[in-house]
């Protein structure tokens, strides 16, 4: 950054904490600039000991926007259960209340945003992995790297109450120079893994088997999702920056996210957004059915094909729709739903998949409000929602934490988007455990889900440099 540059940033913070002065709480002050190109793997590895603890990492599909931010200016959380999303909804409009912000670049994802996710479900028991978790938690970022189409950003956050803080802008205005020109990438696998766990396959398959008996003696139970983990350690401490690369390489077709909490990080490749809202365009999709891929061309377009004409998957499939089609009526005027699925192709695993796009009829509607009337879609949960949470509740025998919920940023203009945390994994210390689920039915066969189930793993596990399931 030159000294003029410089200077502006100086200025405009002396103007942020005038504000603050004479409204005597503190005041957001987030100021952008365009950068020269930043590989976004390095800016999170780059400073990984001031940082580690609070860092984000998200990537969408194709690589279209690619969001990391570092250190947390403010960490908004929650550990009710009960207006999870209202509460951290109304802390953001505290905090850009009377923020200054200095923003010249209408591009999205620039400026303040936070990061952050949800747990499955607050009602759960909760399991001594997720301890530091909350039920919903979010980063506003100290620095922040955001790629839109090959354009770099780079935004500073700083909750400033004085000229005292002018301290933290001057170095983090030096970490982003250390950063800018350091090229630290972490991308070699420097732990092996000491043992690999399936937890109580048995007894799931045996769990899945109670509820296709007891989907098909109940009239009003038609589908639960049904998850299980893997707990795999290694002869060292395993951290996120590898796993990145990794999962990058090998999942062009995913949101690839990573939410680091004190000793732990949320990590995964997701194929499914759950919800994004730029303006007033709303997109969302329904993906359920799987079948695994083959190498053989032929053998995969039969397999596709095989996919999209099942009885079971189609039905699993059309409760999503169902469910996704009736949320969006609610928020959504000219909703597009596809009449056929088509199918989404991901290196492991092919599914049914249909894209909802719609217009949003009120411009004030937060995507957070969406988020939380689609979650946990059918593809997550089940039907009806309340039935089949309450029989995950008792026949899971797991905590899931934040995997099947909601995870991704919004912004300061209402923007934002959100995915589910599936295909992922908690990783802390030396320990990772991984979660996969699937869609029960009343013809569901246990051996199938539970192979469905392996297929799962396969992302994250090779990521974490596992065998292959
Ligand atoms: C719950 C998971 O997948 C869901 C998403 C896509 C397809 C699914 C299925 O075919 O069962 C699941 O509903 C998971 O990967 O852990």
């Amino acid at each position: 950054m030159t000294s003029i540059q410089h200077s502006k940033i100086e200025t405009e913070f002396e103007i942020a904490v005038g504000r603050a002065k004479d409204k005597e709480y503190p005041i957001l002050f987030s100021y952008t600039e365009i950068l020269n190109n930043m590989n976004p793997l390095s800016f999170y590895s780059s400073a990984k000991q001031l940082f580690q603890g609070k860092r984000f990492f998200w990537k969408v599909p194709d690589d279209e926007t690619i969001i990391v931010g570092l250190g947390s200016t403010y960490t908004l959380q929650t550990s009710l259960g009960e207006h999870r999303f209202e509460t951290i909804q109304s802390e953001w409009n505290d905090l850009i209340k009377d923020a200054h912000i200095y923003n010249p670049y209408n591009v999205q994802g620039t400026g303040p945003l936070i990061f952050g996710g949800f747990s499955f479900d607050p009602d759960s028991v909760e399991e001594p992995e997720w301890s530091s978790f909350t039920n919903a938690l979010f980063h506003l970022p100290e620095l922040m790297l955001v790629i839109d189409k090959q354009s770099s950003y780079l935004t500073i956050n700083i909750r400033c109450s004085s000229i005292k803080d002018k301290d933290r802008l001057a170095q983090l205005l030096r970490i982003k120079e250390q950063i800018l020109s350091s090229s630290a990438s972490e991308n070699i696998l420097k732990v092996d893994i000491h043992q690999e766990e399936e937890v109580n396959p048995d007894a799931w398959k045996k769990a899945v088997a109670n509820v296709v008996r007891l989907l098909n003696d109940d009239n009003e139970v038609r589908k639960v999702v049904m998850a299980r983990k893997m707990n795999v350690t290694f002869n060292g401490e395993i951290s996120s920056d590898h796993v990145l690369n990794h999962l990058w390489n090998e999942q062009h077709e995913s949101f690839i996210f990573a939410l680091e909490w004190l000793d732990s990080c949320f990590t995964g490749a997701s194929p499914e957004r759950l919800v994004k809202k730029i303006g007033d365009n709303i997109l969302s999709a329904c993906i359920a059915g799987s079948i695994k891929r083959d190498k053989d061309e032929k053998k995969d377009v039969a397999l596709g094909q095989a996919l999209l004409n099942d009885d079971k998957n189609r039905q699993e499939h059309q409760f999503v729709v169902s469910m996704i089609q009736e949320i969006m009526n609610k928020y959504c005027h000219d909703l597009e739903i596809a009449i056929e699925p088509t199918l989404m192709k991901m290196r492991d695993i092919q599914h049914l998949f249909t894209p909802v796009k719609g217009t949003v009829k009120n411009k004030n509607t937060s995507i957070l409000s969406i988020a939380k009337d689609l979650h946990p879609t059918p593809a997550m949960g089940g039907v009806p929602t309340t039935d089949a949470m309450q029989i995950i509740r008792e026949v899971e025998n797991m905590d899931r934490g934040f995997y099947a919920a909601p995870i991704g940023w919004l912004d300061y203009q209402g923007n934002g988007e959100f995915a589910v945390g599936i295909r992922s994994s908690l990783i802390k210390g030396k320990e990772a455990f991984l979660y996969a689920g699937c869609g029960v039915v009343a013809d569901s066969i246990p051996e199938d889900e539970y192979f469905e189930t392996r297929i799962k793993f396969r992302p994250m596990l090779r990521a974490l440099g596992g065998k292959q399931l």
